[in-house]
């Protein structure tokens, strides 16, 4: 008998989004599929900064323990808000191909950038590389999902507000008053949709192991070792951005102390056959170049 894959998914627009292409796209090669909504933590405590809540995995760990209790088969992650160590018995099947990964600020009006400025944002690496480079300028917390962030910019009197491009784009939201910061790195697996799924369940990763796009796989895991190696289960301002071209692997990493005054800086290119432990031989550079004693002090004023 054919059995029916049960998709686990976060409530809010976007996750719905994500959670049906993947339902689409298994239905397509023959498989039968569920939606199985699932309210997650990170959803409902919408007045605290995330980084305050002192959980990794906030948005991913409601529908991780539906996984393991059984309620459902497979997951559909927005990748960059997976840790990067996944809960014991769960493994990563397969990353889609990705979407821009570029992060933009929706503007409230014009903006003189020369002037004190109010941009909101709720990420602690879009605060520090905004105040690095604009460093008169206010940043206020803002979180909640995509519809929400975007209401709360109308309702204030900032000048704007950062998102990823990709989350606006796929729920259709994108408005026209946006600038697209192409200076800023974006979060690791920043525009890629990962699922994840039971170890022991091959029926489900056989048929999710099928929507895998390999240059996204790769690039994301080069970016996700390069968070892994750096943070040791700590957040921190960390960008990161790999890309694959005539066979190289471009690399583009980042760290910055919270108030965006320092950061050290990364670049570095290698044959694609030889990105394994590409991320980690960045991340090294730079814990060697400064950053083991950035990363120190970063903890210190998390506590
Ligand atoms: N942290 C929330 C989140 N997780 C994924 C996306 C957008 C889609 C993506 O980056 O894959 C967003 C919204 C945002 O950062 O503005």
């Amino acid at each position: 008998m054919k059995k029916t894959i049960r998709i686990g998914t976060r409530d809010s627009e976007l996750a719905l989004w994500q959670a049906n292409t993947v339902k689409s796209k298994l239905e397509a090669l023959g498989y039968s599929t569920e939606l199985v909504p699932v309210k997650s933590q990170g959803d409902l405590v919408l007045d605290k900064p995330l980084y305050e809540m002192g959980i990794v995995g906030i948005f991913t760990k409601t529908l991780d323990i539906a996984m393991i209790n059984g309620q459902v088969d497979i997951v559909v992650h927005s990748m960059k808000d997976v840790p990067t160590l996944l809960p014991k018995g769960i493994v990563q099947v397969a990353v889609l191909e990705r979407a821009t990964s570029e992060d933009i600020l929706v503007t409230n009006g014009e903006i003189n950038f020369e002037e004190p400025c109010t941009i909101a944002s709720g990420s602690l690496r879009r605060k520090a590389q905004w105040l690095h480079r604009y460093p008169n300028h206010n940043l206020v917390d803002l979180r909640g999902n995509v519809n929400t962030r975007l209401q709360k910019l109308k309702d204030n009197q900032w000048q704007g507000a950062i998102f990823a491009k990709a989350g606006l784009e796929r729920i259709n939201v994108l408005p026209k008053n946006y600038i697209t910061l192409d200076w800023m790195l974006p979060a690791p697996a920043q525009g890629a949709m990962v699922i994840v799924a039971m170890k022991n369940d091959e029926y489900s990763k056989n048929a999710a192991a099928q929507l895998s796009h390999k240059t996204s796989e790769i690039c994301t895991h080069v970016e996700r070792q390069f968070l892994r190696t750096l943070e040791g289960g700590c957040t921190a301002p960390i960008g990161a951005y790999a890309e694959i071209m005539e066979e190289q692997i471009n690399f583009k990493g980042c760290l910055f102390s919270l108030d965006g005054k320092t950061n050290i800086d990364i670049e570095r290119t290698v044959p694609t056959s030889e990105y394994e432990g590409f991320g980690e031989k960045c991340a090294s550079l730079i814990l060697q170049n400064g950053g083991d004693a950035l990363m120190i002090s970063i903890k210190n004023e998390m506590k």
